[in-house]
């Protein structure tokens, strides 16, 4: 459904990824992982046309992304940013309710969807009524991951989506969201710091470091045969809760 094709993408001073080619079928839900700036979030922007590549091809459904298709295909796609990306003018109703009203919903409509996914998400109605500052981090990434699923598009973009979350909340949506990624059959990108959350929610990894794919397979695959010293000290590099001592 996604694909770069040998894609090179410079920022000023930085080249931030390097003939890259990675496909995603539709579909699969794949993590992305890797150490911060190894480019993760820029293979999301490029598939949302946020950025262009300086070189290479972006295709979305087998045709090269371009300012004519991009409309189209955005509307097909939910996307999280990092920080959530919530308009600060707007209420987090306001922020759900702008693509539903773009598509014709009805209020109703839009309230009914609203409340369903205040649910899913665990966010008290009330809180819809207000502007993203007057939110907690872990509530406006919560509307956040409810704007991308309100029209509930074939294909999910999810950048850190359950970073700033408390780690009960955290754990309940990851069951949630996977329940959503087996059931609703979609196609999911998630970039996560969180190896299990990786491996909970995606049974592909792709593990990148510095603008390049280091290996991409299943956790086993990673863990039985890591393709270098890097995925093994990644890997391992996930904390467990110590022993209590007696
Ligand atoms: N707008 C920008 N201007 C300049 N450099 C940028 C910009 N965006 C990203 N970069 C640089 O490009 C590289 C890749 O950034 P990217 O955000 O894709 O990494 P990432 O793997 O998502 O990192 P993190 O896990 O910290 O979010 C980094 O070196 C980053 O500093």
């Amino acid at each position: 459904m996604f694909e770069l094709d040998r894609v090179q993408k410079s920022y000023p001073g930085v080249v931030a990824l390097e003939d890259l080619s990675l496909r995603f079928a539709r579909g699969r839900v794949c993590a992305l992982i890797g150490s911060s700036g190894s480019g993760k979030s820029t293979v999301l922007r490029l598939l949302t046309g946020l950025v262009r590549p300086d070189r290479g091809k972006v295709r979305v459904d087998g045709k090269p992304l371009t300012s004519a298709s991009l409309q189209s295909a955005r509307l097909r796609l939910g996307y999280v940013i990092q920080e959530g990306g919530l308009f600060p003018h707007l209420t987090a109703q306001g922020n759900l309710a702008l693509q539903p009203r773009y598509l014709g919903w009805t209020q109703t409509r839009i309230a009914g969807r609203c409340a369903e996914l205040a649910e899913l998400v665990r966010l008290p109605v009330s809180v819809m009524q207000r502007y993203p500052a007057e939110l907690s981090g872990g509530q406006r990434q919560r509307v956040a991951l409810m704007r991308a699923l309100m029209t509930d598009p074939p294909a999910l973009l999810l950048d850190e989506p359950l970073g700033a979350l408390d780690p009960i909340v955290r754990h309940e949506l990851q069951s949630q969201l996977r329940t959503i990624f087996e059931t609703l059959d979609k196609t999911v990108i998630l970039v996560t710091h969180d190896v299990a959350e990786a491996a909970w929610l995606a049974s592909r990894l792709v593990l990148m470091h510095d603008g390049r794919i280091v290996q991409d397979g299943t956790l086993a695959d990673l863990q039985r045969d890591p393709a270098s010293a890097y995925v093994r000290r990644f890997l391992d590099s996930a904390r467990r809760l110590p022993e209590a001592s007696a």
